[in-house]
């Protein structure tokens, strides 16, 4: 049965609003010391560390890490022809939404001769991560690979785990639709050695490490994230799903009750939360949840994650209060059905993605939508985004000063160096102005 927090009457302040609800990973986690141990492994035995893990965690042995490009194009044929079809619309749609997200470059004159551009510079060579662990998920192939695309990267390297089912490599749907964006290096291997592989290399399987890595997945793949993000950049760590939904007495409880199962069955530590002013709400959720819990294909995983006390319904006083508990909370996914959800955004700060009134459920951002479905998780949304175009895009200002701009400030220069005590700042300045014009 899922937690009734009541806080009606109450006030909490900031800090025990962020403690009310717990997350699934904390910063001295088993997951991370786990995630620790299996990178290691990966930096110690490369490729047969690979293989163990495959066979420990996944219960198979690759035939081959990395991918054939005809397994790739085989699977893109054999793709069933109505999922081939959605993916398409998938790619087509993130793809449109994405292209917005690529900031434009500036030039600044600050005086004459004196001028400041800004490009925004795609990383060279990055590692994109698809969950298959207990679900695969063809969708995020779309969601890391598109962005990577439309930042202009020149070199992607895609790993998933082994699959028993499929003798040991990549689920073939995941390939079908890495190979329809034209992905060509894909690796069979899952979990934080995965992380591991792709922040390092594993030169026996010519895989060179990468700069940026991304994509979601479980407790362990978001610790390994953490802990390679040191050494490479990584977009949010992404992990177990969470739904926060704030609804007020308009809301339809059995939408309300779908979505919150449609997150829940990702994982047992899935976070599903209702946020209500509405007592009478919360009691009709409450026993449509068990309903539709008990009926769902993985109704033991959307149970034991509703039952965790990272889920919850939270009683309020009032729409204000539901959002300043989501605001505290951070979700990765913020829906709003009430009578006036423009009225409750305009105080949202901090969430992964907002989906707003009765019409926007978060499964539809999970694929269609044109949004991106890899979003910070965690309360990592309180100061990270969602995936996007310039995950991958670095701001790089270029700086153009001819003899006469330089000139113009160089005694102030001289002045900051001095108080700086680092005089040869200076005399760098100084010394073109001892010889002439070039
Ligand atoms: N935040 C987001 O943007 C987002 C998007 C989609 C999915 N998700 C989340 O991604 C996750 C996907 O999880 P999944 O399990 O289906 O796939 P996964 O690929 O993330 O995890 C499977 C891998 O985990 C490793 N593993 C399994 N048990 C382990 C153990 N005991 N110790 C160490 N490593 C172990 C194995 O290497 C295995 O291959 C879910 O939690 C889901 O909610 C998040
Ligand atoms: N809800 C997930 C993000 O937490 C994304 C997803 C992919 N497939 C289904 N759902
Ligand atoms: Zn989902």
């Amino acid at each position: 049965m899922i937690q009734t927090i009541d806080l009606r009457g109450h006030k909490p302040s900031p800090s025990e609003l962020i403690n009310l609800v717990p997350r699934s990973l904390t910063d001295v986690s088993a997951a991370q010391v786990a995630a620790q141990q299996l990178i290691d492994d990966v930096i110690d035995r490369g490729e047969q560390a690979i293989l163990d893990q495959a066979l420990r965690f996944d219960g198979v042995t690759p035939r081959s890490i990395r991918v054939s490009q005809s397994d790739i194009d085989e699977a893109v044929a054999s793709l069933d022809p109505h999922v081939r079809v959605a993916l398409e619309a998938a790619i087509e749609r993130v793809r449109m939404a994405t292209r917005a997200q690529v900031p434009p470059a500036t030039t600044t004159t600050l005086g004459e001769g004196a001028v400041v551009e800004q490009r925004w510079h795609p990383v060279e060579r990055v590692g994109l991560y698809v969950p298959g662990g207990k679900a695969v998920y063809p969708s995020s192939v779309v969601m890391n690979v598109v962005p990577a695309q439309i930042a202009g990267v020149r070199s992607i390297a895609l790993v998933s785990p082994a699959q028993r089912e499929f003798g040991g490599s990549v689920h073939p749907t995941i390939l079908g639709a890495a190979g329809l964006l034209g992905i060509t290096e894909v690796y069979a291997m899952g979990g934080a050695g995965a992380i591991g592989a792709l922040a390092y290399g594993v030169p026996a399987l010519d895989l060179h490490p990468v700069q940026v890595i991304t994509g979601p997945g479980n407790v362990y793949v978001a610790a390994a994230k953490r802990i390679v993000g040191a050494r490479t950049g990584i977009d949010s760590e992404a992990g177990p799903t969470e739904i926060l939904i704030i609804a007020d007495a308009d809301a339809d409880a059995s939408f309300v009750t779908a979505d919150l199962v449609s997150q829940a069955e990702h994982d047992e530590l899935a976070a599903a939360v209702l946020v209500t002013d509405s007592p009478e709400l919360a009691d009709r959720v409450r026993s449509l949840l068990d309903e539709m819990a008990r009926s769902t294909r993985h109704a033991e995983r959307v149970a034991i994650a509703l039952d965790g006390i990272q889920s919850a319904i939270v009683l309020v006083d009032d729409l204000s209060a539901a959002a300043e508990f989501s605001n505290a909370y951070g979700p990765e996914h913020l829906e709003i059905q009430t009578i006036d959800p423009d009225a409750v955004v305009s105080s949202i700060h901090n969430a992964g993605a907002i989906f707003l009134g009765a019409y926007s459920p978060v499964s539809l951002g999970d694929y269609l939508a044109g949004s991106n479905h890899v979003l910070p998780t965690g309360g990592q949304s309180r100061f990270s985004s969602g995936l996007g175009a310039y995950t991958f895009l670095r701001p790089q200002q270029i700086i153009r000063y001819d003899r006469a701009a330089l000139g113009e400030v160089k005694d102030r220069l001289h002045a900051l160096a001095e108080s700086e005590n680092l005089p040869a700042h200076a005399e760098a300045v100084a010394v073109r102005f001892d010889s002439p014009d070039r």
